[in-house]
């Protein structure tokens, strides 16, 4: 299978006042084209740095980032990101914020083809008859479902989540789980998602990987199976529950809460799934 994302034994430090600060260790997570993995890890164990490498924010002190199998050594324009905080411009209408990219990415398209991408984008995550509206005139969801648009709106190869429904409520988080699943649906990309939620990485990801504490490597990694587009539903199931328990006990293991020969304590894999730990 040809991976379009190939992260391979990345290992980085900070370097700080006191010292280099490891931060991975030897991570390697490889991403095949159209999936979407999610990472899940101890705060503060290198998950943001692992975006900011995947980006091409930063290069690795060791290892290396693949974007089809060419070497990241810059930013490139085929990576959307959406963060926690959308960070929409209030002088700009939603309609101009989503085109931005399409303004610094050369592009040969028309304005009114750009506009008609956006509004298609806006669209699809229910923000109809926002376009004129200002980012202060959205709600917290509304505003990510936005930043969603903007993300994707030149058409990237890669889509980088970090944490982008984190500040948001509970059912608006879920709404935008079910709005993630759509635009999957209807927009071609591969994506890489940081999220504290498990409930979220396994609702949306086909893959979970588990980083271990800092500095951190591939823990654990749960295949999901795909059921196509999911319903909330399906997050009540045995084999939820199942999933979920096996990510907690592996974050346990990562927080250093839980020895990870301790078996008896471990959930077994779901039936017929291919749960595989690398520890
Ligand atoms: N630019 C930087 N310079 C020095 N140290 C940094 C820098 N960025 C992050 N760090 C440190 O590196 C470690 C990993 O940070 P990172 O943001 O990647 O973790 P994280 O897993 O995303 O955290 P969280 O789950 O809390 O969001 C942290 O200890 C952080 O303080």
């Amino acid at each position: 299978m040809s991976h379009l994302i190939d992260i391979r034994g990345v290992t980085h430090a900070y370097r700080t006042e006191s010292g280099p600060l490891p931060v991975l260790d030897g991570l390697s997570i490889a991403v095949p084209e159209g999936g979407f993995t999610a990472v899940v890890g101890p705060s503060g164990c290198g998950k943001s740095t692992l975006t900011r490498l995947i980006a091409g924010l930063m290069i690795p002190d060791e290892g290396e980032v693949r974007l089809h199998g060419e070497r990241v050594t810059s930013p490139r324009s085929t990576v959307g990101m959406a963060f926690q905080n959308p960070v929409l411009l209030e002088w700009r209408t939603i309609l101009d914020n989503v085109i931005l990219p399409l303004e610094i990415v050369p592009t040969k398209l028309k304005r009114r083809e750009k506009e008609e991408r956006a509004r298609r984008l806006l669209s699809l995550v229910g923000l109809d008859g926002f376009e004129d509206k200002r980012p202060s005139e959205l709600s917290g969801g509304m505003r990510q479902r936005a930043s969603l648009c903007r993300a994707l709106v030149h058409k990237p190869e890669v889509l980088i989540l970090d944490e982008p429904f984190g500040a948001l409520d509970a059912f608006t988080r879920e709404d935008l789980w079910q709005t993630m699943h759509q635009l999957r649906a209807e927009e071609t990309f591969t994506s890489v998602l940081i999220t504290h939620d498990l409930r979220e990485s396994i609702f949306l990801a086909d893959e979970v990987v588990v980083l271990s504490g800092r500095p951190a490597t591939a823990q654990y990694k749960l295949p999901v199976p795909d059921t196509g587009l999911r319903t909330l539903d399906e997050l009540y199931t045995a084999e939820a529950a199942e999933r979920l328990n096996i990510l907690r006990h592996q974050i346990e293991i990562a927080q250093g809460r839980a020895e990870p020969t301790d078996t008896a304590s471990q959930p077994a894999p779901p039936p017929g799934s291919a749960a595989q730990a690398l520890t």
